[in-house]
């Protein structure tokens, strides 16, 4: 199966490339068509969903796949959402919803005065590009999970749904 992937991040081609069958995944640069932070659940999924159909209609691939993190204000705290999303040329779209863990406040305030995620939580953690490494879910967690291994989970969802609907469908 070749598959392309809507971002450069390597957690998300890494994830991509370790699920898929043949383990090459072409990744590409897409417009998410959301803001760079995305400030709810609706606008994180709808972000994945934009850059897996923006991946197919580049025509270099089948099938692509979005991933979108994000967070959502739940009760005043701040969490980190993320969604995923694959898109097929005939229109199909599958998806699934990933990890949530709640932020310190003090990064929910940085968040609020418009910081993006990525650049707080690089400061904070003092590692450079924290987003393309263990992310926010790998300093909360000590290491337990990362971001990569949270993006391999949503990914076995979303190809695990495209092979069960088409032999459905067949
Ligand atoms: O190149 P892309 O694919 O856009 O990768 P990204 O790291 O920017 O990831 P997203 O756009 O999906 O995430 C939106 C913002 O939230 C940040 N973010 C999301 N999850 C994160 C995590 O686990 N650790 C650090 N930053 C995270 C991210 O860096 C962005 O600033
Ligand atoms: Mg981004």
């Amino acid at each position: 199966m070749y598959v392309g992937i809507g971002s450069k991040n390597p957690v998300k081609v890494k994830a991509v490339e370790e699920v898929i069958d043949d383990g090459k995944a072409v990744s590409l640069n897409v417009p998410s068509g959301v803001s760079e932070q995305p400030f709810s659940d609706e606008e994180t999924r709808l972000g994945a969903i934009n850059r897996a159909k923006a991946v197919v209609e580049r025509g270099k691939v089948e099938i692509g796949i979005g991933l979108e993190g994000g967070v959502e204000e739940i009760d005043g705290q701040f969490f980190v959402c993320n969604w995923g999303a694959i898109a097929d040329k005939n229109g199909t779209v599958h998806q699934a919803g990933g990890a949530r863990f709640p932020l310190p406040d003090v990064i929910g305030e940085k968040l609020r005065k418009g910081e993006e995620l990525g650049p707080i939580m690089s400061e904070y953690a003092r590692i450079k590009e924290v987003n393309k490494k263990e992310g926010a879910i790998g300093i909360f967690t000590d290491g337990a999970l990362d971001r990569k291994e949270m993006y391999v989970h949503i990914v076995k969802i979303l190809i695990g749904q495209f092979k069960y609907y088409s032999k459905v469908k067949a």
